[in-house]
């Protein structure tokens, strides 16, 4: 039974090993290890080229990985004998013959899975391609009704788990509210969903878990309150030179945000006695939260990926 049965089952888990995919002398994938559970929604973050499509890749079996294993359900996706009623996957959104209507794409996936023809229309009514959209050909299709097409192709096979490639590309920003809250769907019934982006805001609000890829290796992983826990304190004052100086006076390590705040290191009392002690007259001094997660990726992501990294956060 899956989520869209409305049974919970407790066996969805993707697990990746030691992945690693060299092309050539380039190694697009380093040792990625994770794991994500039933019942959660895992962002996996990285900028452009960072290599989160081939290690998605690599689990749905499409790439052979030069070393590493991964298992969905517990086997090697490759093991599955009937993948799509088990995994749900949408690494390609223009991959779809653009000669078909959307409702045609989704009869053969209905066919070709052995699910009732009935599952097409609950589908199409699902991701709001009913009506005239579904006797449209995919070739006419926007890239944000592809995603949505690519969706219901994904979930036609009612999985337990979800495996998708920057879903939200090319979806406007209720597209975005609305794929996020099937997501959340999904996974509150039980359903395992992995899903990858290049921009946190896109994840964030959905996401239970980061994982975070970096030149092919994984740069952080841990829940959002773990994640935000390490992200320190955000500090403004009067005087911004005068608060840099108090805090490099009580050894509490800071750097400057894109919006001029100090990210501090370090407890609020810490901040707030030296600036008192300063005289320093302080206007914010709160955990860092989103803003220091933004500044996490940043700072996670940057270095030969430097000029990509600043979308990460956009
Ligand atoms: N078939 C291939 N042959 C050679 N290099 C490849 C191949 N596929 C990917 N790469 C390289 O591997 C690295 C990781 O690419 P990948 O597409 O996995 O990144 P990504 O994080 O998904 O980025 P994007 O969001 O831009 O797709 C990149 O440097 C890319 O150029």
């Amino acid at each position: 039974m899956s989520p869209g049965s409305g049974a919970v089952t407790l066996d969805g888990v993707i697990n990746v090993e030691n992945l690693s995919k060299r092309y050539g002398v380039h190694a697009a994938v380093s040792d990625v290890s994770f794991r994500c559970e039933p019942g959660t929604v895992t962002g996996f973050l990285g900028p452009n080229g960072a290599g989160k499509s081939t290690t998605m890749r690599m689990i749905c079996g499409l790439t052979p990985p030069s070393s590493g294993t991964s298992t969905v359900v517990g086997v090697p996706y490759r093991d599955l004998p009937n993948p799509g009623r088990e995994i749900g996957v949408l690494l390609d959104a223009s991959a779809q013959h653009a000669g078909r209507t959307g409702r045609e794409v989704l009869g053969l996936a209905a066919q070709v899975l052995g699910v009732p023809p009935v599952r097409v229309q609950e589908m199409l009514e699902h991701v709001g391609l009913s009506g005239a959209a579904a006797r449209r050909r995919v070739g006419d299709y926007s890239l944000g009704m592809r995603q949505r097409l690519g969706l219901a192709h994904a979930l036609i096979g009612d999985p337990r788990v979800l495996i998708l490639d920057e879903p939200a590309n090319g979806l406007d920003p209720e597209g975005i509210f609305w794929m996020r809250g099937v997501l959340r769907d999904f996974a509150d019934r039980g359903g395992t969903v992995l899903l990858s982006s290049h921009l946190l805001r896109e994840v964030e609000a959905v996401a239970d878990r980061l994982v975070v890829i970096s030149g092919g290796k994984i740069v952080a992983d841990g829940t959002k309150d773990e994640l935000l826990s390490n992200a320190g304190i955000l500090v403004r004052a009067t005087d911004r030179t005068a608060l840099l100086r108090a805090l490099a006076e009580a050894g509490l390590p800071s750097t400057t945000t894109t919006d001029g705040a100090q990210l501090v290191e370090g407890d609020a009392e810490e901040i707030g006695r030296a600036a008192l002690t300063a005289g320093v007259v302080l206007t914010e001094l709160r955990p860092a939260e989103t803003a220091g997660l933004e500044e996490m990726f940043l700072s996670l992501t940057a270095g030969e990926h430097g000029a990509n990294a600043q979308e990460v956060a956009a």
